[in-house]
């Protein structure tokens, strides 16, 4: 009995020794110099639950300011299954971005990647991340947007409206990324037909970032349970593609031939990077597209500037049944884009950018061990009331006078450095497009207030529908 009684003491202490040790261990990594102080949260799940909180529209995230005032500019985290330092001084995140590659690289926190269905062997880094990012910039970049785009767009969009005004009624959300991958296919594959198109369409607007909003309710698990069913569903239609062109050799002038003209890559990286545009494209430009109009809808003055400045394009014209010209774009838009930087601004899409260490970092004073998470958090920077006076208010005459660029210390919602985003023209294009038919041709209103809450990603829980008739 003695002996039972002792074995089961040893045994205990054994346990009570090793969970102690990896709680330690836990809550103090290995790392060969000082580590950011913070807090890595509980065993397993760390503090992701936390990162999760649904915050308000017009808030910065509580988790990064809270932990900020505790621990500084600096701190460590575990999140996604993943150790992690969240860095916030805006001069921090130009270096970040500037190295990267040398010591940091895109990449995603464990859990949340395992999700999106990416691994490590298709994420692009170095030359592979070059090659894709001059196609995707040849393809979405001015030049492209100019000679390939511009028309379609024009034409799409004014349509697009003309049949929504028809039923009176509509969610933009679900407008916008409807117009976005239908503009996006062709020149993804160029050859598919009217019908496959359609099919590829509804797959990707079947998937969505809707399951981000709670982990705790049924239809967060739903809209994930489609969005994977999406992914998977989109990319068998790009492999049957790419494996029937690779067979039959034909080349075309479309996104996924020129991924594989004169490279050899794995098939496996090949759809995903074709796959991974639509899915880049559709829920941030829609976001955004959507709370412009809103903004406009509340701001009666800048509908007044912006029906000025679109009906003078109208007025100009030679031909005035001509279609938007880039010309008109680039120099009669000026207010229009000065609303579309602030709509990209308040947005404020991504809370952070991923990237990993290479190596062990050294940051003000406190090492990043290699192989840690970064979170970048550019979404500060938007909000910083030093930066923008009154920064919670929608106002467009801020950026009067300013260059009107895609990357700055004070703008980074395309990012920045080498991963800076190739959609970012694209975007711009697509939204001054709606907006332009939008506000020549119709009367507009929001159907109800439209709530937008943060999960820290964007979601509108109940729609963001728009009241729609043409102006007599
Ligand atoms: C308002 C709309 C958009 C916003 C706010 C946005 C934002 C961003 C941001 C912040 C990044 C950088 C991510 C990082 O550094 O970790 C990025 C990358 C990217 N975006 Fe966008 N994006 C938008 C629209 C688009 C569109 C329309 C497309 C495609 C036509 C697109 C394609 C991409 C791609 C392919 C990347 C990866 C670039 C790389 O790895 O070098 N985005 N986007």
């Amino acid at each position: 009995m003695d002996i039972i009684w002792n074995v089961s003491i040893c045994v205990t202490a054994l346990v009570v020794v090793v969970i102690s040790r990896w709680l330690y261990r836990w809550s103090n990594p290995k790392c060969n110099g000082k580590l950011p102080p913070g807090s890595m949260g509980f065993p397993i799940i760390g503090e992701t639950l936390d990162f999760f909180k649904s915050y308000g529209f017009n808030e910065t995230s509580p988790f990064i300011t809270k932990r900020m005032s505790r621990y500084g500019t600096i701190f460590r985290t575990n999140v996604f299954g993943s150790n992690t330092v969240v860095v916030t001084d805006p001069d921090v995140m130009v270096e970040v971005f500037r190295q990267e590659n040398t010591a940091f690289i895109f990449s995603l926190p464990g859990a949340f990647g395992k999700v999106l269905g990416k691994d490590e062997a298709i994420i692009n880094h170095g030359k592979t991340h070059k090659h894709f990012k001059q196609i995707t910039l040849n393809f979405f970049g001015p030049d492209g947007l100019k000679k390939k785009l511009l028309g379609n767009i024009d034409r799409g969009t004014c349509e697009g409206l003309r049949s929504k005004a028809s039923v009176g009624s509509f969610d933009i959300k679900e407008a916008a990324g409807n117009l976005i991958i239908k503009h996006l296919i062709p020149k993804l594959i160029s050859t598919l037909g009217a019908e496959a198109a359609e099919n590829l369409k509804n797959i990707f607007m079947a998937f969505n970032l809707d399951w981000y909003q709670s982990f705790f309710s049924l239809s967060s698990w739903k809209a994930l349970y489609r969005s994977c069913m999406a992914s998977r569903d989109a990319m068998k239609v790009i492999k049957s593609v790419l494996l029937s062109r690779k067979e039959s050799g034909e080349k075309h002038d479309d996104i996924l031939n020129t991924i594989i003209e004169d490279v050899v890559l794995d098939d496996k990286y090949v759809i995903f990077q074709t796959y991974a545009i639509p899915i880049a494209a559709k829920d941030t430009t829609s976001v955004v597209m959507s709370m412009a109009v809103k903004y406009i809808t509340n701001n009666p003055k800048v509908l007044l500037e912006l029906k000025r400045e679109h009906n003078a394009i109208l007025q100009n014209r030679v031909d005035k049944k001509s279609e938007v010209s880039w010309e008109e774009y680039k120099n009669d838009m000026t207010f229009t884009n000065m609303v579309i930087n602030e709509s990209l601004r308040l947005v404020n899409l991504a809370p952070v950018m991923f990237r990993k260490t290479l190596r062990d970092v050294e940051i003000q004073g406190y090492t990043i061990p290699k192989g840690w998470m970064v979170f970048v958090a550019t979404s500060l920077r938007h909000y910083d009331p030093t930066v923008y006076e009154n920064p919670y208010e929608f106002n467009p005459w801020r950026w009067e006078g300013k260059q009107l660029v895609n990357f700055s210390k004070s703008f980074m919602v395309f990012g920045g450095g080498m991963r800076l985003c190739p959609g970012a023209e694209f975007a711009r294009l697509q939204i001054a497009m709606f907006l332009h038919h939008l506000v020549i041709n119709y009367d507009f209103s929001m159907a109800h207030d439209s709530e937008a809450t943060r999960t820290p990603l964007v979601s509108f829980p109940n729609g963001i529908h728009m009241n729609i008739s043409p102006i007599n």
